[in-house]
């Protein structure tokens, strides 16, 4: 019998797989239907393969979704339809940082500034990025970590928002989302070399604005911060650093948790504000909370809100009143959207 379905997008690695092994391992797992949404089903399949291994009775299926194309959202929004009549839980969690620059001269001024601590715990002031466009001709990084996203919470609505029901959405963001990065101007962040810290920020609004809009429907929004994990994004930073270098580092790593604990560095550390999430009763959540995975030096884990960072009231506004105009901006090509846009 399934009690909860839960959908996870880019669970096939990271910090999605190891929410999905800590879900199968908990207590409730009992009549959990997970469904595995990712774009690459080799991995997706090696990933099943493993969650069954060690969970043989689980009831974990995979559904094929590249959070970076519209096509591809809106079938995987349809075949969702067709197999559930509910989800009660939805982690939008795919991300991507590609082609990552890190700028080692402003690591190293860092290391001697008063934001060392900062510097660390947000990757602030030592990371850009160099964006693409998809063939559906929007940003690359926006596409993948929020658009697609946000498209398939729009199609999943009849799933989601049912009478006498709550479900919950839940945004795996980043300690490295900054309110200066994102602008109404440029929301896709064309023009800038923060695309990653500007998405990630863009999502912790758009959570703030489902919240608005949705709140009465039964569905509520809430956004974590994994901290730093070591994952293939992360090893992405420094491509040339091969990953047997990090395990040698993993001693200093460790130690850097004495001045911050946003270090979980393991991704079933990183999942713990996830799964934490998945435990809370959602009426009582903050939406204007942002939920940090944090690891204290003795590696003990645990969740902290933390208040998401102060919006402009304009950009408040344009998020929070009514989600339509922000998202005409995202998608100012109506018509390829026009069902979509026609239903706000
Ligand atoms: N690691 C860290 O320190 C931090 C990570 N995060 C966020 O955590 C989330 C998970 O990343 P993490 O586990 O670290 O990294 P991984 O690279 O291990 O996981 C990212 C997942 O997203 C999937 N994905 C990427 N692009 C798409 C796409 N277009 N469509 C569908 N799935 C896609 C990947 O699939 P595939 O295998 O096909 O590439 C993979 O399963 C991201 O949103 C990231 O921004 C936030 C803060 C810190
Ligand atoms: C001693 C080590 C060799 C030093 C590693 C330096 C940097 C590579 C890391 C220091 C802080 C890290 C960090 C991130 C990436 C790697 C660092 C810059 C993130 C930006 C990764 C993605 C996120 O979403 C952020 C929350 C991370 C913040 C910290």
């Amino acid at each position: 019998m399934i009690n909860k379905v839960v959908l996870v997008t880019g669970a096939n690695s990271g910090i999605g797989l190891a929410l999905c092994e800590r879900l199968l391992g908990s207590q409730d797992a009992e009549g959990l239907h997970l469904c595995l949404a990712c774009r690459n089903m080799r991995r997706a399949h090696a990933a099943r393969s493993a969650l069954l291994g060690a969970h043989p009775a689980a009831q974990v299926t995979l559904l094929q979704m590249d959070t970076s194309s519209i096509s591809s959202v809106l079938s995987a929004a349809r075949e969702l339809q067709l197999r559930f009549n509910r989800l009660d839980y939805v982690y939008l969690n795919a991300g991507i940082m590609p082609n990552p620059q890190f700028d080692l001269k402003a690591f190293f001024r860092g290391l001697f500034s008063s934001s060392v601590i900062t510097m660390f715990a947000t990757g602030e002031g030592i990371l850009t990025q160099k964006d693409g466009v998809t063939p559906d001709g929007l940003q690359e990084v926006f596409a993948t970590n929020l658009f697609g996203h946000f498209l398939l919470v729009r199609e999943l609505e009849p799933l989601i928002c049912q009478p006498g029901q709550t479900s919950q959405l839940i945004w795996t963001s980043s300690s490295n989302a900054r309110r200066s990065a994102f602008s109404v101007e440029d929301v896709q962040h064309r023009k800038g070399s923060e695309p990653y810290s500007s998405s990630k920020y863009a999502s912790d609004l758009l959570s703030l604005a489902i919240n608005t809009r949705y709140n009465k429907l039964g569905l509520y929004s809430s956004v974590i911060c994994p901290g730093f994990v070591m994952t293939n994004l992360t090893y992405g930073i420094l491509p040339s650093f091969p990953a047997f270098l990090w395990t040698l580092l993993m001693p200093l790593l460790w130690l850097i948790r004495v001045f911050t604990n946003t270090f979980t560095l393991t991704p079933y550390n990183g999942a713990e504000a996830l799964v934490w999430l998945f435990n809370q009763k959602p009426e009582r959540l903050d939406p204007r909370a942002k939920y940090h995975s944090l690891t204290s030096v003795l590696g003990h884990s645990y969740t902290q809100p933390r208040q998401v960072s102060p919006i402009t009231l304009s950009t408040f506004r344009c998020a929070s009143n009514d989600v339509a105009p922000f998202f005409l901006i995202l998608f100012p090509d109506g018509c390829r959207l026009g069902h979509v846009t026609g239903a706000l």
